[in-house]
């Protein structure tokens, strides 16, 4: 592959500064622009400079470049909203992690996936998507435990994250009702609920430090309990996995694609 020109949405962000570093130190990519709003404090610096690599002479603009060939996503949802309008029209394959859309955001989304390709994952880490599949198996095998099992969900991110539960988090509780049968998602506790029905899966956002993102997904049966957990230690593993997603998705035709479709799970 030459040189693939990817534009970083988000470019000054936590992780859109890793994406910067990591497009830009790999053979086969090369950081063609970096993308923030109209507001951004960052517009007119270098991308290098703002993720700690020095000049690379891309300058943070509000617009993308003609000659740009894919678009990696990770900024806020009512700036992805305007990002696909802008992707459908000029037929631009896009990487989308951005999380916490509301259901009428998240159909913007689809209705632009008829034009584009779209890698849309809640998480880009190998590992989470791993442990993905490890969850889903699990979830067949305890499916008809006759005292039933209790699934709940922690998550752990920074202090910063804006949206909770993690969407990586909603994802777990997806895969784990599509086998499991529950219906009813439970966003915490309080005062004297009673009884747990047997129905529920439970989510517990936690907000500590400068974690980079924990999921721990509990299988709890009479007498003994099933937990998998998976944990990034730095923010590179969504950069990498958001990267192989662009590599693979300018090469799709038009239509939705996750990582499991870009790791060959
Ligand atoms: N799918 C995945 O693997 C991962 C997804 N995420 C998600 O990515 C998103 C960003 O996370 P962080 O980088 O930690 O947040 P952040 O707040 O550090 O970065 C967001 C960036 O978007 C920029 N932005 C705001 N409005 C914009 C606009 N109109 N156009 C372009 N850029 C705009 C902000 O200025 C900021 O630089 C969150 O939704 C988070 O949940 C984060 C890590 C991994
Ligand atoms: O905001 C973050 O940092 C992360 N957000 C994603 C999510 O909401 O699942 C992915 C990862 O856990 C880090």
């Amino acid at each position: 592959m030459s040189n693939l020109k990817v534009a970083v949405h988000g470019a000054a962000g936590r992780m859109g500064q890793r994406v910067t570093a990591v497009t830009h130190a790999d053979k086969e990519a090369k950081v063609a622009a970096a993308i923030e709003g109209k507001s951004s404090p960052a517009l007119g610096k270098d991308a290098g400079e703002l993720a700690g690599l020095g000049k690379i002479d891309v300058p943070v603009t509000v617009d993308i470049p003609e000659d740009v060939e894919v678009v990696i996503d990770f900024s806020v949802p009512e700036a992805l909203i305007e990002l696909v309008k802008v992707c459908q029209s000029r037929k631009l394959p896009l990487v989308i992690a951005t999380t916490g859309l509301s259901p009428e955001q998240k159909q913007i989304v689809d209705n632009a996936i008829a034009d584009i390709p779209v890698v849309w994952a809640p998480s880009m880490s190998q590992a989470v998507n791993v442990t993905m599949e490890l969850t889903r198996l699990a979830s067949r095998f305890l499916k008809n435990v006759p005292e039933g099992v209790d699934v709940e969900i922690i998550e752990r991110h920074h202090r910063y994250k804006e949206d909770a539960p993690s969407g990586t988090a909603l994802r777990f509780g997806e895969i784990v009702s599509s086998e499991m049968g529950q219906t009813n998602h439970q966003h915490g506790r309080e005062g004297r609920p009673g009884l747990r029905p047997r129905d529920e899966i439970g989510y517990h956002a936690l907000r500590v430090g400068d974690n980079v993102g924990e999921h721990t997904i509990v299988f709890g049966m009479l007498g003994e309990t099933i937990e998998l957990s998976v944990k990034g230690s730095t923010r590179d593993s969504y950069a990498y996995g958001a990267l192989a997603a662009a590599k693979f998705v300018v090469k799709q035709k038009p239509g939705l694609y996750s990582m499991n479709d870009v790791l060959g799970l």
